[in-house]
Order: C-alpha cells, then structure tokens, then sequence
C-alpha cells in the first residue's frame, strides 16, 4: 500500500510522570505514516483527493499542544485515533519520541500501528 508520511514532526506539550515534568513544556517528536492510496490523486492531481498532509499536521499539532497525559503510549494512542477518525485512514504507523528523556539516549518512547476497525 503507498504511504503518506509526516517525518519529524516537533510539537512542545505536557507529557511526563514525574513532577518536574507537570511544570514544563517538552519537545516531542513525530514520525507518522498513513496509508493511502495515491493513484488516485495522481490521476486528477487535486488537492481535494490527496490525504492531506498539512492538514493531518495542523491537526496533530492542536491535538498533542493540548494535550497532557503522563505517558507517550497515552498520547501515542489518542494520535492515532485522530488521524484514523478525522481523516479516514484505514492503517496508521505512528513513532513518537521523547529526547532528552534518558541520559544517554538520544530519544526514547513508543511505535504503534493501529487499523481502522
Ligand atoms: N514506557 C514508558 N516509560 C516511561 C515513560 C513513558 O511515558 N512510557 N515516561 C517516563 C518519564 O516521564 C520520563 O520520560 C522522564 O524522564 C519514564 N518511563
């Protein structure tokens, strides 16, 4: 199946268990891949017909800004079913990582994939 795809998307937010992280914003970073398929946008070339990808991005941007769970699994999930609902992907792979969170790590966090039902 062709893929659209988000890399490396950088939204601030409230995330974290602990209570040095309840009062800051951290930087968490996307990569997103949407199944979709783009024949068809490629046959009309209009917008209209695509998956949009900044329009998934604005929206992913308002949804995790306003958000403030305590763990990226959480927040991963609600991500996800956003762009499953709203824009009617039928599969969605989605990485979330948190750098910084681990001394020595460069990120940590979650990958999920998640189908329509
Ligand atoms: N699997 C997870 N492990 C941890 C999480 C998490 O969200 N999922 N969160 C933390 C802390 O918030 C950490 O990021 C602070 O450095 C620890 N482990």
């Amino acid at each position: 199946m062709d893929k659209v795809f988000i890399e490396a998307l950088q939204i601030d937010a409230l995330i974290g268990i602990y209570d040095w992280e309840r009062r800051i914003r951290q930087t968490l970073v996307f990569d997103i891949e949407m199944a979709f398929d783009n024949r068809i946008p490629a046959a009309t070339d209009a917008i209209e017909d695509t998956l949009n990808y900044k329009a998934v991005s604005k929206r992913v941007i308002e949804v995790v800004s306003q958000s403030g769970f305590g763990l990226v699994e959480t927040l991963a999930e609600r991500v996800a079913a956003v762009i499953i609902d709203e824009f009617g992907v039928q599969h969605v792979k989605l990485k979330l990582s948190k750098p910084g969170a681990v001394r020595g790590a460069r990120a940590v966090g979650v990958m999920i994939e998640r189908s329509r039902v």
